[in-house]
């Protein structure tokens, strides 16, 4: 099973290329309102740090973030990875961790601070710094030996009051974007929502609930634990009794805009989210957290894409089927152009003095043409 999210992956690349909308590939959606912490998820999940964050508005256009696991002693062995998602960029020698955008292929990106810089230039390129939005996707790869194979996809917050360059529908607009990408029915929606705001007013468990009303394919994810009122806890919404998920409800605890300026190492606040649960919800830590979220994504994504497999290899069957019978009325290849450049001519030439002479086949019977034509305009016009 691992080696199929490699090759969906792949696939996904082309269809984005090709801008091919009739395909669904499966892929983890995360949806939350602004600043909830659906960045924060997806930084810890990929273990480095590397994505705009911070207080208003940050994610701007839609992130497709495919992580693909690198063995480790592969390189040390091969000098080559081999994943065969691996292939389709040049590895660097010397480093085990390393990011590719789709926009500018070309380009290995070792230092995840230009990653970062690379998503804030590219999406100013399209929205302009004064807070807009767009709905045209940001494609990053990212190889390393310590992500779990997945694709997600990181969308804007959803926000109700327009600030800066957003136009006035700005609500609307960004719960269309985010519908596009969760209405997809082999997409699992992570709904982002903080343990700081009451559960059942959860905006982000609202659409998916649109989305998907049987909550077969939504995840929840309560980010801010640490944040909670003194004397309150998150045991009820955690253990389901607030509001029940089917697929369950994960605690997480991210780093907070101190510890990001800080640049405290996401090691340390893994560690310190792990002391943090054992301490304040022992009887369920081992059901919380960043890992144990990982965990759950990548058997929900091997399970869905087990289930969604069959309609999306008839798709492709019919689809390629009929490309290919496109592609073959268009005649055999073409291998010596020379030549039949040559045939082409000779076929012109032949139909031409055919034309002239009066032997064509499909000779006009209601008005005289080809050397009849010539021969009446000599005789009518030129002889008189
Ligand atoms: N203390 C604490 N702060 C958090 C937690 N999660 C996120 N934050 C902080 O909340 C702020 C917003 O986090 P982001 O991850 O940027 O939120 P977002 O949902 O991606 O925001 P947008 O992309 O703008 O919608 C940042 O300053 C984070 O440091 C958490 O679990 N605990």
């Amino acid at each position: 099973m691992d080696a199929l999210i490699p090759v969906l992956n792949k696939l996904q690349d082309v269809f984005n290329t090709v801008g091919h909308e009739s395909i669904h590939l499966p892929q983890i959606v995360v949806v939350g309102t602004q600043s909830s912490g659906k960045s924060s998820v997806l930084e810890n999940l990929v273990g480095r740090d590397f994505l705009p964050r911070g207080t208003g508005i940050v994610t701007r256009r839609p992130l497709i973030l495919q992580l693909i696991h690198t063995p480790k002693e592969t390189k040390e062995i091969n000098g080559h990875a081999n994943g065969s998602e691996n292939n389709d960029s040049s590895m660097p020698k010397d480093a085990e961790e390393w990011g590719v955008f789709l926009h500018v292929k070309n380009k290995i990106f070792t230092d995840f601070d230009e990653i970062r810089e690379e998503i804030e230039r590219e999406t100013e390129r399209l929205t302009g710094s004064n807070k807009g939005v767009s709905q045209e996707p940001i494609v990053l790869k990212i190889y390393s030996p310590r992500v779990v194979t997945l694709t997600l996809v990181d969308l804007p917050g959803l926000t109700k009051v327009p600030v800066g360059d957003q136009p006035q529908d700005i609500e609307q607009q960004i719960k269309e974007m985010i519908m596009t990408y969760i209405s997809n029915p082999n997409s699992i929606i992570l709904a982002v929502s903080s343990a700081n705001t009451d559960f059942s007013t959860s905006e982000a468990l609202k659409l998916s609930r649109d989305a998907d009303p049987d909550g077969r394919r939504t995840l929840a994810v309560v980010t801010k634990l640490d944040l909670m009122d003194h004397g309150t806890d998150a045991y009820d919404v955690l253990c389901g009794r607030v509001i029940p998920v089917k697929l369950g409800i994960i605690g997480v605890i991210n780093r907070s805009q101190l510890d990001i300026k800080n640049k405290k190492p996401i090691e340390e606040s893994l560690k310190d989210e792990a002391t943090f649960l054992q301490k304040h919800y022992p009887s369920i830590a081992g059901r919380n957290g960043t890992s144990y979220l990982a965990r759950t994504l990548n058997r929900l994504l091997m399970h869905h894409i087990r289930d969604c497999l069959p309609s999306l290899k008839t798709r492709i069957n019919v689809m390629a089927s009929q490309f290919s019978s496109l592609v073959n009325s268009f005649g055999e290849p073409v291998e010596d152009k020379g030549k039949l450049l040559l045939q082409i001519i000779t076929k012109f030439a032949t139909a031409y003095c055919a034309t002239i002479e009066g032997t064509a086949k499909n000779i006009e019977t209601n008005e005289l043409c080809g050397g009849a034509r010539i021969c009446y305009i000599f005789h009518e016009t030129f002889g008189k």
